[in-house]
């Protein structure tokens, strides 16, 4: 028999984990349904892990590298098994946080188990213990995130490589990683293991790292790694894999040279792709686009009127904040008659290596593309008072300006806590403050955001 509900939230992920109690705390009667943990991949796999990890990364560097400051540490040493603890424990308390705000919840009822569709808001839920319900609902709402991509290399299936979930739960220090890829998690896992002790190299298979962020960024970025030791292989592609007695032997093809290396352990980090295939939206009659992400309109409604697309599970920048903002999207649309739009929302976002890349708006090769009349400044962090402080002056700022209003139109911020220096030009967006006022603003000395008055004297004529 069919259960019916007023809202079906699918995915416990950082839209539907409050978009459920909200539903439910507006009265209606509402389901959750999570096939492994609420709080999905940020809480589980993605952020809060990784940069619980990223942080005992930089201790150890820091600890290692502060003779310039006049601190020596002799006998650095990384327990990985400590590091890896610390990191199960902070998810542990996060998801354990989420479970406990959900039971206290009334009109919500949390069903563990694979949500699939079997005709138009037709739900079957298939539970951990094997058997299977039907509920359906006039509302429903798809949260279901991402996987990580397996590239199609032949022998992939013969080795035991590492995903970025996988990869959270190995308890040794890899003596050679091979990390495929290098966007966020090729980058930010690959510059972790380097700190914890392994030799690492970055295989990209693009003429250069991070491709959607400007050259001078890409090439700062590619300067601050390799000086700590990794190895970074740009237009190179795994042709295949083989096991040896002596570890994975990945053949590698750079232009015509073919060579072949031995790494103890491989991590996949060429891309995410959607948990779209087992859901079968179409049952629904939703749309998705080629690569099986859902398809939505500016209100994140999909093709179906009444059923709904958050997070990742739509495509564009995959994001927590994002997820999160779609939330608000939704419930302010549906609960309160907000009439906000995605197209609307000026997209940040920080890559966690370490400088941070804090990124916001359009890129500058963005503005190129787009024809539009910009002026860019830059300023490396060597001429930074508080960079030069703590003695870190690795990276750098640029901005892009509209050349007419004055107006920011995007910024990069390579440098210690860039993530928390690009909030103070994403308030300027917001607020249309121009490149004129940040120069002449009076900033709290010495802080990073202070060399924000240097890196637009630049623009001055
Ligand atoms: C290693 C890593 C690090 C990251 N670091 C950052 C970061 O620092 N900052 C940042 O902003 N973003 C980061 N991200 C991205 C971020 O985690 C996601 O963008 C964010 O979690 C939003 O995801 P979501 O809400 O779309 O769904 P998710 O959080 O992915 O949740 C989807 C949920 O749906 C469940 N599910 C899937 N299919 C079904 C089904 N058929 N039935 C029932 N349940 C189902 C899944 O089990 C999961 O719990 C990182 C990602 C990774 C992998
Ligand atoms: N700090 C953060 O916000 C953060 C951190 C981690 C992950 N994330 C999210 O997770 C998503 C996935 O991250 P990701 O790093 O896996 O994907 P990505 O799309 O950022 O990068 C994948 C990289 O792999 C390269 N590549 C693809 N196939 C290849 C191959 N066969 N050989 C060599 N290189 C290949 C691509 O050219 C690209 O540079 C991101 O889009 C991001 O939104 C965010």
């Amino acid at each position: 028999m069919t259960k019916k509900y007023d809202a079906i939230v699918i995915g416990s992920g950082q839209a539907g984990t409050p978009l459920c109690k909200k539903l439910a705390e507006a009265g209606l009667k509402t389901a959750l349904i999570e096939k492994r943990w609420v709080g999905g991949t940020c809480v589980n796999d993605g952020c809060s892990p990784t940069k619980a990890m990223v942080a005992s990364a930089k201790a150890a560097w820091g600890a290692r590298q502060s003779g310039h400051l006049g601190i020596f540490a002799a006998g650095v040493t990384v327990d990985i098994q400590k590091v890896i603890e610390r990191q199960k424990e902070i998810v542990l308390r996060m998801r354990s946080n989420v479970e406990e705000s959900m039971a206290e919840t009334k009109n919500l009822d949390v069903l563990y188990g694979e949500a699939a569709f079997c005709g138009v808001k037709q739900i079957e839920v298939t539970f951990t213990d094997g058997k299977k319900q039907l509920l359906s609902a006039e509302k429903i709402f798809v949260n279901t995130g991402l996987k990580p991509k397996i590239p199609d290399i032949p022998g992939i299936g013969d080795i035991e490589y590492l995903t970025s979930t996988s990869l959270l739960d190995l308890k040794e220090i890899p003596e050679k990683l091979l990390v495929v890829g290098s966007g966020y998690i090729g980058l930010e896992f690959g510059q972790m293991y380097q700190r914890f002790g392994s030799a690492v190299t970055i295989i990209e298979g693009s003429e250069r790292i991070m491709l959607r962020e400007d050259t001078d960024i890409a090439e700062e970025m590619t300067k601050i790694l390799t000086d700590e030791g990794l190895d970074i292989q740009i237009n190179t592609k795994v042709v295949s894999f083989a096991n040896s007695k002596d570890g994975i032997v990945a053949r590698l093809k750079s232009g015509t040279k073919v060579s072949e290396r031995t790494y103890t352990h491989v991590l996949l980090a060429t891309g995410r792709v959607p948990n779209t295939a087992v859901l079968k939206p179409e049952a629904s009659e939703i749309k998705t686009d080629e690569k099986g992400f859902i398809i939505v309109n500016d209100q994140l409604e999909t093709s179906v009127k009444g059923v709904y697309a958050l997070g990742d599970v739509k495509g564009g920048p995959a994001f927590t904040h994002v997820s999160y903002d779609d939330y608000r999207i939704v419930a302010g649309n549906l609960l309160h008659n907000a009439h906000r739009k995605t197209s609307d929302r000026i997209l940040p976002y920080c890559m966690f290596t370490d400088p941070q890349l804090g990124r916001v708006g359009i890129t500058q090769q963005e503005a190129e593309k787009q024809k539009l009349k910009v002026k860019i400044a830059t300023l490396p962090n060597s001429w930074v008072a508080r960079s030069i402080e703590t003695g870190d002056t690795r990276g750098m700022m640029k901005a892009i300006v509209d050349k007419e209003t004055g107006k920011i139109l995007g910024a990069a911020v390579l440098s210690n806590e860039g993530g928390e220096v690009i909030a103070v030009l994403q308030m300027a967006m917001l607020g249309g403050i121009t490149w004129e006022q940040l120069r002449d603003s009076m900033f709290a000395h010495p802080t990073y955001s202070e060399s924000l008055n240097n890196l637009f004297m630049n623009l001055d004529e």
